[in-house]
């Protein structure tokens, strides 16, 4: 086994995530954790100009000065981004006394998480690492990935949701549930919603639900 990385998806909305230094990277990895509804806090003395927007919109907090020891206290998640790599490594090193989450825009080898690339497709997470070895790698797998999972997953699981919400309340027997959703799977549900005919998709839901087969 070549990874030592746990793959696992966090729910962090609401969660104060420390983010050290404010500068492009940073900036990057804010707006993936404010899209997830987390709570920012930034200490940096400079900001890119979005996140001086952020902040003075109210959406980030900004503490404007160099990181100093106990300033990741109480995050949920830290997030070491300056240029410095001695600072970013005293980041580390106190996250990591107290055992919580840090990840450092210098590598992997000190910190204990990995920001991945993303296929965003609603519930639907594609997350890609190649656990630090080559960054690029993961950003052109996403972009191939996003030709195959294309935006037609957001309202395809949105659908199978409801979809498997109704048999829940209707069917009582787990496999003969799974055997409607899997049939519904392998039907021509996604590539129709793919090609914009949602009326035809809704259609043959209907008609597997009701056991007319899947055509
Ligand atoms: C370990 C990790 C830690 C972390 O940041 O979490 C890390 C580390 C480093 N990245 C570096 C460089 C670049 N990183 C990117 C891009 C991304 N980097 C991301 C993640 C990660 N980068 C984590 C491992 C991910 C994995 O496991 O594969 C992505 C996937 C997600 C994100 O950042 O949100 C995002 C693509 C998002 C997307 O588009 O989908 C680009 C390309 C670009 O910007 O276009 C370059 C320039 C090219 C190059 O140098 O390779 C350097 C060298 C810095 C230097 O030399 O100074 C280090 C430090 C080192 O390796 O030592
Ligand atoms: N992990 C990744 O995906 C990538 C990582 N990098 C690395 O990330 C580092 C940062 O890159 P950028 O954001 O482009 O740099 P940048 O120069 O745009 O930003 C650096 C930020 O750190 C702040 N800063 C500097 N000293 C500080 C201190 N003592 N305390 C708090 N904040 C401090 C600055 O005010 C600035 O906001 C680079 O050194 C680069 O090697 C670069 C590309 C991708």
């Amino acid at each position: 086994m070549d990874s030592r990385y746990f793959a696992a998806f966090l729910d962090i909305a609401g969660r104060l995530c420390t983010v050290i230094g404010g500068g492009q990277v940073a900036e990057r990895k804010i707006k993936t954790l404010l899209a997830c509804g987390a709570r920012i806090r930034i200490v940096s003395p400079g900001l890119t100009p979005e996140l001086g927007r952020l902040a003075a919109e109210g959406a980030i907090e900004h503490i404007a000065r160099p990181y100093e020891p106990g300033d990741t206290e109480g995050a949920f998640l830290t997030i070491a981004a300056t240029d410095s790599r001695e600072v970013n490594r005293l980041v580390v090193e106190e996250v990591n006394k107290e055992g919580r989450l840090v990840n450092s825009v210098h590598g992997a080898a000190e910190a204990n998480l990995i920001f991945p690339a993303v296929v965003d497709r609603g519930p639907l997470q594609v997350a890609i690492s190649t656990s630090g070895t080559g960054p690029v790698v993961a950003k052109a797998i996403r972009e191939d990935l996003e030709e195959y999972f294309g935006e037609e997953f957001e309202v395809y699981l949105h659908k199978l949701s409801s979809v498997r919400e109704h048999l829940k309340q209707t069917i009582d027997e787990e496999k003969m549930r799974a055997e409607v959703l899997l049939a519904i799977v392998q039907s021509r549900v996604r590539e129709l919603l793919r090609s914009g005919n949602e009326a035809e998709a809704d259609r043959i839901i209907r008609s597997i639900i009701e056991g007319q087969g899947n055509s």
